[in-house]
Formats: structure tokens, sequence, C-alpha cells
């Protein structure tokens, strides 16, 4: 089927694929995919005038999606035959979703959630046909509540807007719903868990957005939406953190030990009264002007399994885990296998079911600042240069314990562990973080590279 109209002045025909539509604007030929296709938005009172609103892919280097628009004339009726059709075919040939809620956290990052919701996020979805039910959090917290209690069953999928708390906090209650309604015991680490299909989109508008650079390649409002409007979806890890035979938590993103754990629990509550100048303030303090703490730790590395040789022996098996007893200043883990800066994608290992995990030595304060300034880029050369003092591994599971060989006046802090940002105190100084690959589903359509920058 073809409809006959006029692009900036000129006649052209838009022709109706399987999987999009194919016109030519001047001499160019241009094919749009349904995924891409946002809405045809009626202009003028004649119906004579429509505005075809599309997603444009930006893939490299910024991997941005952007809303941009064709403005086509044509008979009213032509252009409503058209509006039709497409609106047929997106239903048919994509995923879009119906209808969302959008929770908002109206504090995050610069405070501007709420305006940035019903300006740019609400407006779009709109635009692409999708109903939304936003709901807004009225204090910290508040959306653990607001996800017990809010019937998901209405909805084909949930936005969040906000950083890296706001998602861990939402989703943590969801995985342990499904896990709940499932009959699975999400306590026991050697649970099977539930993936949990209900798709979650990721709106970055906190303060740390790890999980939207994550999943979108970048960190921007509109990727972010569009990707919302492909309705592709995609899997995504988690890690859950157990002590003392019960779980403390699932990480979405990062979790610590030692100085990061010290280093989040200042910025949270010893240092809260100096306002966002604590942000620099308290990392500038671990690395050059408190001690660095040691800890001496059994630590036990679980390795995956090799797959590929489909034979692996006892004994084989038995060396996939190996502990050590070190004294660590620090342990900073994420929840994926990320890839490496200086090599090129496309030389990248295929992604295995494996987190990366650092762990410390003690070191110079020169040396730890030079790192931590370094690492945001996670080169090889990089951590190949700071072998003397960062333990680097691909992991699939790892049990810290501290043993009783350390100061008893530092006890307490040794029971501190952080997930996602967020201070847990332990009840033993003996943890154990699980890997729990692709249970988490997000819109996206980004294939790019995993990086947190
Ligand atoms: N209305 C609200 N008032 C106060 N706190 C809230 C409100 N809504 C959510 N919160 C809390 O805000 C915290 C931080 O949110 P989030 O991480 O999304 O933003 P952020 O800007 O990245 O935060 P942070 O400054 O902690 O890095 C969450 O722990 C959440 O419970």
């Amino acid at each position: 089927m073809n409809f006959n109209v006029q692009i900036s002045g000129a006649s052209t025909e838009i022709q109706i694929g399987e999987s999009g539509i194919v016109y030519f604007a001047g001499k160019e030929e241009h094919k749009r995919a349904y995924e891409d296709i946002i809405s045809l938005e009626k202009l003028s009172g004649d119906g004579k005038t429509c505005r075809l609103h599309y997603i444009q892919d930006h893939p490299f280097p910024n991997h941005k999606l952007t809303k941009e628009y064709l403005d086509i004339t044509s008979e009213d009726n032509v252009l409503r035959d058209f509006q039709e059709t497409l609106s047929k075919k997106i239903s048919a040939v994509t995923k879009r979703p119906r209808k969302l809620s959008v929770f908002v956290n109206p504090i995050g990052g610069k405070g501007k959630g709420k305006q940035i919701c019903d300006k740019e996020v609400v407006p779009v979805l709109q635009l692409a046909g999708i109903q939304t039910d936003v709901v807004v959090s009225q204090r910290a917290y508040h959306f653990k509540e607001i996800t017990e209690n809010y019937d998901f069953n209405s909805v084909d999928g949930l936005i969040i807007m906000g950083g890296d708390g706001t998602y861990s906090e939402i989703i943590n209650v969801l995985m342990r719903k499904r896990q709940h309604e499932a009959g699975v015991d999400f306590n026991s680490s050697s649970s099977l868990l539930k993936t949990m299909d209900f798709p979650i989109g990721v709106i970055p508008t906190g303060s740390a957005c790890g999980l939207a650079r994550l999943a979108h390649g970048v960190i921007d409002v509109m990727t972010s939406v569009l990707h919302i409007i492909r309705g592709r979806t995609d899997h995504y890890n988690i890690v859950g953190g157990f002590n003392n035979n019960k779980l403390i938590g699932y990480g979405i993103i990062c979790f610590g030990y030692v100085m990061y754990a010290d280093l989040m629990y200042d910025t949270d509550v010893n240092y809260r009264w100096m306002k966002t100048f604590r942000y620099i303030y308290v990392p500038f303090m671990h690395v050059f002007i408190k001690p660095f703490r040691e800890v001496e730790v059994e630590i036990t590395y679980e390795y995956l399994e090799n797959k590929e040789s489909g034979d692996t022996t006892e004994e084989e098996k038995a060396n996939l885990q190996v502990t050590k007893t070190k004294r660590i200043t620090n342990v900073v883990g994420v929840t994926d296998d990320l890839d490496f800066e200086d090599r090129p994608y496309d030389k990248q290992p295929a992604k295995k079911d494996q987190f990366i995990m650092l762990d410390y030595t003690v070191c110079g304060r020169w040396a730890m600042a030079k790192h931590f300034a370094n690492l945001y880029q996670l080169t090889e050369e990089h951590l190949d240069s700071v072998k003397h003092f960062v333990n680097f591994n691909r992991i699939k599971s790892v049990r810290l314990r501290a043993t009783e060989n350390n100061d008893p006046s530092q006890r307490e802090m040794n029971l501190r562990f952080n997930l996602d940002g967020e201070s847990h105190q332990l009840e033993t100084p003996d943890v154990y973080i699980k890997l729990f690959p692709r249970c988490l589903t997000l819109y996206t359509s980004y294939k790019g590279s995993r990086r947190w920058r």
C-alpha cells in the first residue's frame, strides 16, 4: 500500500512495508522502521498537514537517540488513512507498551525530576500513544511502600525517574515480590531466582545513574524515553548480598566493603551536614587525610565454570573456588562484566555470566588517587599498571569474612557493607555476594559496549 504526499513541497510516495516505511525526501531514500515512528500528528485543522515524529539513532560516539520530525501534506483522507495504517502497523509489529506507570523521585540529582517528567517525558510518551500513571514520592523510602501496594497488573511496564538509589529501592521490592509469588526462598543464596519479566525503563534524573548508562550507553533523558517507546527489552544482572543466612539486598549496579563502605557511610551519616560539599570532601578525606584501614579477610572467589569444555572434573570444579587470606583496604564490585575502553568493542570476548570485582591491598595515597582517576576509564593497560595493589577478578560469587585477627575496636566498621550506595550494617562480618545473571528486564534497544562512563 502506498500514499501519495508532498514532503517539502515535492510530490513523493510513502510505501508501507513489512517492517517500516520507505519514502524519498529530495533525491534521498529514507527507511524508517515502525518502532522508530513515534506518531503522525495532525498539524492543521483541515487535516491536510501532518507531522511525522520519529526516532533518530546516533550510534557512535554518543549513542544518543533523538526525536525528529518531518512535515507532510496531502488530502485529508490520504493522511487519515496513512495515520490509521501506521497505528495498526505499530501495534502489530512493535512491542510498544500501551500503558506505563511512571515513578518520579522529585529530589534526586538537581531536584528537577517532576519538571522533567511533565515537560519532557509524559508529552513524548503521549505522542507515542502511551498512557501514563505518574506517581511522585513524598519522602525517602516512600517508593518501598508504594511499590509494595501498587497494582502493576494494570500497566505494561514501569518507568523509574531518579538515580541508582531510587532504581535500587524499587527493584529490590519488585524482585522480592516476584520470588515470594513464585514460592522461591530469596533468603537462601542457593535458590534459583525467577527472572523479573515485568519491564522497567530507567530515566536518569538522579546524581548517579549507572544503571541508565549501562542500559542505554549514555545518560540522557530523551534517549531513555525513546528506548522505552521502541519497546524492545534486554536482560541485566543483579547481585544478591547475603549475611547470616539472610538476604541483605539486591545490587543492581555496585557493591563495596572497607574503604568504599566507610566512605559511603560517612557521606550518608557523619558528613550529611556538609550538604553537596560532602561528595567532594569525604572522598578527599578518605584518600588524603584518614589512614587507610586494613582488614584481614578470608576471601573466596568463585570463578565461572568452563562451560565450553563440558567435561569439567571434580578437581577442576573445586579449583574454580580460590580462598585467600589477606589484608585489604578496599573492595569494589559491579554487577556486570564491563567492557574495557582500550579493547575495540568488536574484539571483546562474548559476554559471560560473571561480574568484575577489585580488591585492594595497602598502597600510597597518590597511587590510590591516581588509580581512582584512571579507573573511570577502565582500561586493561591501567589495571596492569596497578597490579601491585589492585587485584582484578571476573567472578560469579565472592565471600568476604573478616578474620578474628583484626582490631576489636574496628568491629563495628567491619560490619559496614554497601550495595548501590546504600549503607547496610551486617550482623556478622561475613558477606556472600552472588551473581544472578540476567534477572532484570529493562526497556532498551542499546547493543553497544557496557561501560561505567
Ligand atoms: N520525596 C522524597 N523526599 C526525600 N527523599 C526521597 C524522596 N523520594 C525519594 N527519596 C530518596 O532519595 C534517595 C536518593 O535517590 P537517588 O539515588 O535516586 O537520587 P540521587 O540524586 O542519585 O541521590 P544521591 O544524592 O543519594 O546520590 C533514595 O534513597 C530515596 O529513598
